[in-house]
């Protein structure tokens, strides 16, 4: 199973959306490097042991990006930690971090934890209005940020995010430019080949989420972009 410094093609499978099993095989066996099992809201320990068990049945890395501690539970391959650089409000940049960590601290030895800077750009995307993301950009701004997320914090991936609307390519771009450590992932509207395609050109790791939930055949087609 690949780690996550090798993933080209991830799926972020939302454990609070229901998905057929016809689907989730599709998915799982599609090639893709791994399936992200996170969401913005929504997110209990149920729904997240229920998807975990169910994506188990095959051979593909699974991660569960922590939204709420709640939901947190061991078997998962390794934990990807969002914290948002761009966000209004300081708890979803280190407040809820130190508060998890003072209950989970000791899994950090155990498990492998990475954290994700994130930006993100879409004003409409329910995690910008959850953590009031200062949306409003430049290329100059996002220069910054990347460097911030790669040579001041040294975060193992950087994570440009449009959830729910496709990207602006130049943001990609200069983030791409900046970073020499940190992986890129790009996330938001992917919904064709040619878009995974081009968002792959510069990011790292393309990541794949509503499109799932509505074509299935075309989200198994952006896997083609990284591996034709
Ligand atoms: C086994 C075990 C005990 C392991 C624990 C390992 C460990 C020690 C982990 C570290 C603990 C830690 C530091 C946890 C952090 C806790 C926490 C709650 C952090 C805040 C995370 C955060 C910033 C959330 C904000 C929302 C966000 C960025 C979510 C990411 C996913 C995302 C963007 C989903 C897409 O949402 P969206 O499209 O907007 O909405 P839809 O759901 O409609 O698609
Ligand atoms: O759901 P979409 O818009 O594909 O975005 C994927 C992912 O970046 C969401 O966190
Ligand atoms: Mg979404």
């Amino acid at each position: 199973m690949l780690s996550y410094s090798e993933w080209e093609h991830a799926f972020k499978l939302d454990p609070a959306k229901s998905i057929s099993d016809e689907d989730l095989e599709q998915i799982c066996e599609s090639g893709t490097d791994a399936v992200i099992v996170g969401g913005s809201d929504g997110v209990t320990l149920d729904n997240t042991l229920n998807l975990l068990a169910r994506v188990r049945r095959f051979p593909v890395a699974c991660a569960l990006e922590i939204s709420n501690i709640e939901a947190v539970t061991p078997g998962f391959d390794c934990y990807l930690v969002p914290t948002v650089l761009n966000a209004g409000d300081a708890q979803w940049i280190t407040g809820l971090h130190q508060k998890a960590l003072k209950k989970m601290g000791p899994a950090l030895e155990q498990e492998e934890v990475l954290a994700e800077g994130y930006c993100i750009l879409n004003p409409e995307a329910k995690a910008a209005v959850l953590t009031d993301a200062e949306t409003e950009q430049t290329e100059e701004d996002i220069e910054a940020y990347a460097a911030m997320a790669d040579r001041l914090f040294h975060l193992p991936i950087f994570y440009i995010e449009y959830s729910g609307t496709y990207g602006d390519v130049r943001m990609v771009q200069e983030a791409r430019r900046t970073l020499s450590e940190a992986r890129l992932f790009y996330g938001g509207g992917i919904r064709s080949k040619e878009q995974a395609a081009e968002m792959a050109a510069y990011a790292d790791t393309i990541v794949v989420g509503d499109i799932v939930y509505e074509n299935i055949k075309k989200a198994v087609q952006t896997v083609k972009a990284v591996r034709p």
